[in-house]
Parts: C-alpha cells; structure tokens; sequence
C-alpha cells in the first residue's frame, strides 16, 4: 500500500500535470450504466402491462420503443467508451425529460385530462438533471425543460380551456417546478461543497506529507505511516534502512544544485524500483532516505542492503557522474521503540561514514568494525 502511494505520488510528480481537480460529475460511469439497464427494465414492464391490459397510449405505443433503443444505444456506447460519459448522461437526460414532457402536453391537450395524471411524474426532470449532468450544466438543462414544459402546457391548455383555467395551471406548474429546482440545488451544492472541502483537504494533507522534489513520502509522512502502523500486529520482523549520499555537498559544489537535485530524483526513481511493494520509502530530510522493509531475517535484509548500494554505486546521474551512499541498518528484535530504531539505523550510519563511506552497516557489523579498528566513537 504505502509502495503504491510512493508510485502513485511519484507519477503524479513527473505527470505533465501534477493539480489534483475536483470532479462534480455526480454519476460514475458503472452507476450510469446500472440506471440505464434499470430504465430500460422499468420502460419494456411498463409497455407489456399497458399493452396487456390495452391502456397503451398511442404515443406510449412509439415513445416506449424509442426511449428503450436510446437507452440500450447508450448502454452499449458506454461500455464501449466510444463517447465522451457526460455526452451520454445529456443524451439519455434529454430522452427521458421530452418523453415525460410530450406526454404530459398531450395529455393536458384532451379536453378531458386532469392537470394531475400526468403532471407529476414531471418533476423527475429535475432530479434526474442533477443526477446525471454536472451542476453548472444541470441549470441551464433544466431552464430550457422547464420553459419548455410551460410553453407546451400553455400551449395545449389554450386549445381548448379558458384562459382562468390555463393560467392556473400554469401557476400550479410554475411554482411547483421553481420548489423542485430550488430544493434539489440547494441539496446538490451543499453536497458538492462538502466534496470539494474534502477534496481540498485531502490535497493538503497529501501535500503536507510529500517531499515536493521526488514526490515520496517527506520525514513527516513517514512518522505518520511509522506511528499509525500496527507494528505490534505483525508477525514478521522488521527492519529500517538510513540511506545517506555520501559527499553530496561536493557534488552540489562542483556540478551545481540543479545536478544535485536531479541525483536525488534518480537514486528516489532507482530505490523504487528496487523495494517491495509493502516497504515504505521516504525522504527523511536533504540527501537522507529512509526505507523500513518487512519480514527479512537479519541476513536478507543486509543482502538487500548491499544490493541498493552497489545500484547507487553504478548509476549514472545527469552529467554521466556518479554517487555512492552509506547505508545504515537497524532491526526490530533490537530496539524496543521506533525512536530506539531509528537511533540506531542513524548510529550504524554515521560508523559507515567513519569507516569511508560507500558501505552498509548494522549493529553486529558496527560491533566487529570496533574491535577490529577498536577506534570508532559512539
Ligand atoms: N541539490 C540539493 N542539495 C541539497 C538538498 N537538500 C540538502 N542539500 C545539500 O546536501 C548537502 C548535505 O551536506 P552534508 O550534510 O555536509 O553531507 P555530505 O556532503 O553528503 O557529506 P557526508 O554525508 O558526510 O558524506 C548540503 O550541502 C545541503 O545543502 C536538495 O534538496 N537539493
């Protein structure tokens, strides 16, 4: 997981765009598609039981076909990822939004219907525009449906009802749609407001935790993982590796930050590709890296160790140069807090300087290295 975050961060850095945006696209394509093979169900039940009991309405008896075949169209154009969703979601919106219209207006037309028999269903219009198109688009859908909705009924109503009885039905209409429009906004921007105050939020605290040159972990995002980890859960041991760039100062003064700066990037690209999914890597400050890595016996660990710097060792940097790292080490079974750890690895680290650098070193190798040389300072 925390491999995975160390990738995902790192692509994001050498992305041509690095901004994280916010989505108020409300349907996710699978939703999308659920909806439609529900419409579609809901459309080809409701055709059979009206025409089963002869009630199908001669529009019914075209519109029903039509709506099932736009939807299954789009079913099929979604899967494929043929056209853009948002096109799709403004497509099937505008089906079913005129298919409640029309039928609403030609009901309104028969001297005989009731404002209410139809009318209703009209304010799925709304609440289907929220759920399908984005909130800025949504708006101005549902001012073109709702001006149509009055025209039309306007319309149908002046063949054959007096004036008084339209425009009563077009107040009732009016006033009813402005309810639906205002109400099922104000719950969709209070929702999307929470989205993008979590969204900004979740940018911060990425950020916060993020070295901004390679884009792992920074020092304070590797306490974090440190701390919250259920270290006292795992079964396996663990271990933690200080990788340190040896004389990067003279590096930065010989060649110049930028080359300093671009070591950095490509010993961060070269450890990550040489740890393991479930290791956690992390800038702990200048030219320092930390690793912790789980379930190595003592020897494993080493071996990985040496592994990383003879890598290092034989990388290429811009410019053609070269660097090496001294690599400190410590293990679970010696410490008994992270902070002990963490001494410790910085310990082993410093003896690894002492003794010339370019060398990976662990307490017992600390220990032999000071009876042999019997000279290192703790
Ligand atoms: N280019 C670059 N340099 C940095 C960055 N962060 C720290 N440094 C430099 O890294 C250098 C670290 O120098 P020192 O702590 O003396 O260590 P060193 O020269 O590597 O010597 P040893 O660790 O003893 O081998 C300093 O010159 C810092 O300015 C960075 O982000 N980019």
């Amino acid at each position: 997981m925390a491999f995975d975050c160390n990738k995902a961060m790192f692509k994001k850095l050498f992305s041509k765009s690095n901004t994280l945006s916010v989505n108020d696209q409300p349907l996710t394509p699978t939703a999308f598609r659920r909806l439609l093979m529900f419409a579609i169900g809901c459309f080809i039940a409701i055709w059979i039981i009206e025409t089963t009991e002869f009630t199908l309405a001669r529009f019914d008896a075209f519109a029903y076909p039509i709506c099932i075949s736009c939807f299954a169209v789009a079913l099929i154009l979604s899967w494929l990822q043929l056209v853009p969703e948002a096109h799709l979601h403004l497509f099937c919106y505008t089906v079913i939004a005129m298919d409640l219209i029309v039928t609403s207006v030609l009901h309104h037309l028969n001297p005989y219907g009731h404002f209410g028999d139809t009318s209703q269903w009209l304010g799925l219009n709304y609440a289907m525009a929220y759920l399908f198109l984005e909130l800025r688009k949504a708006i101005w859908v549902m001012t073109v449906m709702f001006v149509i909705t009055l025209v039309g009924h306007y319309w149908a109503m002046s063949q054959h009802a007096t004036l008084q009885q339209t425009y009563s039905v077009l107040l009732e209409l009016g006033v009813s749609h402005v309810v639906y429009i205002v109400l099922l906004g104000t719950v969709v921007t209070i929702r999307v407001d929470k989205a993008k105050a979590q969204a900004r939020a979740d940018i911060l605290e990425h950020e916060a935790l993020t070295d901004p040159l390679t884009g792992i972990l920074n020092r304070r995002g590797m306490q974090k993982k440190f701390e919250n980890y259920a270290f006292h859960q795992q079964n396996s041991d663990y271990s933690l590796l200080i990788i340190d760039v040896d004389h990067f100062k003279r590096l930065n003064d010989n060649y110049g930050h930028l080359v300093g700066d671009q070591a950095l990037v490509s010993l961060v690209e070269l450890l990550i590709m040489q740890i393991r999914s479930d290791d956690i890597l992390s800038r702990w400050g200048g030219e320092e890296f930390v690793i912790l890595t789980f379930g190595y016996r003592r020897s494993q660990v080493l071996e990985f160790a040496e592994r990383l710097r003879q890598s290092i060792a034989q990388m290429k940097i811009a410019g053609g140069h070269t660097i090496t790292a001294s690599i400190g080490v410590s293990h679970s079974y010696e410490a008994d807090s992270r902070r002990e750890m963490l001494h410790l690895a910085d310990m082993n680290l410093y003896k690894a300087k002492q003794y010339g650098r370019n060398r990976v070193v662990d307490c017992v190798i600390a220990q032999q290295l000071t009876t042999e040389g019997n000279s290192v300072a703790d």
